[in-house]
């Protein structure tokens, strides 16, 4: 029997996903999520493979993984597939890390966080279906931009959402730890998708103590090896709202050793372009994180 035969769509749950879609696009995405209404997959556990998906052009490659874009054959949705060799992920030691990825990625369900639509494996690879973001990395639009920064409304926009994705983390006891521009995607309707989970964490004890992130975005707490909380999560917007607006982050140097005693030292530069209203907010979130949490530094390793 043909599998689009097997179940009858559900009218009443048809018409709720699609009230809110613009009406020139009603009818493709009404025919769209009929075919997926109708797919084996709909609702129950279902073994994807690569059977299920055609792959096309290549999006981008990372360390680890080659990014395709891939349409599911029965409904034609499109995905951001992202293929990994095993033999790869062993030999450089990350296999536990790529876990974390995709058993939190796939708990979080947030406008501004990328989906984790669902995962396979075969023998020598791992397949990752994600939410498809086609405008790529936020960095490369910071770049790309009029003396590599953002105007404040835009800043604005792209900080709020950050925000709101990690404060849908925390309250889900998850701690991202490696924000920054590259890690951010961008989709065709200008919305941010907050990516890479490869470092993130889920806080049981509510304080952690490995030394992870990106140099130029760790906290004074994790350069002096003391445990943090997800007040680093803080930290990190404070730094990426600065990144936004100057082009650079702002403890940034030639030297890890100037780096490091910039953020020791809280040695902020605070260009005249900028608003007071976002040197308020910046200047709340690139503090003492002992300032804003209670008690948290005094335990050191
Ligand atoms: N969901 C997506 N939609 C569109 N493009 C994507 C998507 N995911 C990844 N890409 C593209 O593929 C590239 C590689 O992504 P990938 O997640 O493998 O690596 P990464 O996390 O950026 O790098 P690294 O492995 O070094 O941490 C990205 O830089 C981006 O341009």
């Amino acid at each position: 029997m043909n599998k689009l035969q097997k179940k009858p769509p559900n009218r009443t749950e048809l018409a709720k996903l699609i009230k809110d879609v613009p009406e020139e696009y009603q009818q493709h995405i009404q025919s769209m999520s009929l075919k997926m209404m109708q797919h084996p997959a709909y609702g129950q556990p279902y073994q994807w493979s690569t059977r299920d998906f055609e792959m096309g052009a290549p999006l981008g490659r990372g360390k680890f993984g080659r990014v395709y874009l891939a349409r599911e054959r029965t409904s034609n949705f499109i995905v951001a597939m992202k293929v990994m060799f095993k033999a790869e992920l062993e030999k450089g030691n990350v296999q536990r890390q790529v876990l974390r990825e995709i058993e939190i990625q796939t708990r979080l369900k947030h406008p501004n966080i990328l989906r984790l639509l669902t995962w396979f494996h075969d023998d020598s690879r791992i397949y990752l279906a994600l939410e498809i973001a086609s405008e790529g990395e936020l960095y490369k639009h910071l770049r790309n931009s009029p003396q590599r920064r953002f105007e404040e409304p835009r800043a604005a926009k792209y900080t709020y959402q950050v925000a709101d994705a990690l404060e849908y983390c925390h309250l889900n006891n998850v701690i991202h730890r490696d924000l920054k521009p590259e890690n951010i995607l961008l989709t065709s309707s200008d919305d941010v998708k907050l990516a890479d989970f490869g470092w993130s964490a889920h806080t049981i004890s509510n304080k952690r103590k490995t030394l992870c992130g990106t140099l130029d975005y760790l906290p004074p707490e994790m350069v002096d090896g003391h445990i943090y909380d997800h007040s680093v999560d803080h930290w990190c917007l404070g730094i990426l709202c600065y990144e936004f607006l100057v082009g650079c982050a702002p403890f940034e140097s030639n030297d890890n050793e100037k780096t490091y005693e910039k953020i020791r030292r809280l040695e902020v530069y605070y260009p005249s372009h900028m608003s007071s209203g976002a040197k308020d907010l910046i200047s709340k979130k690139i503090a003492k994180i002992s300032d804003s949490s209670e008690g948290h530094t005094e335990m050191i390793l």
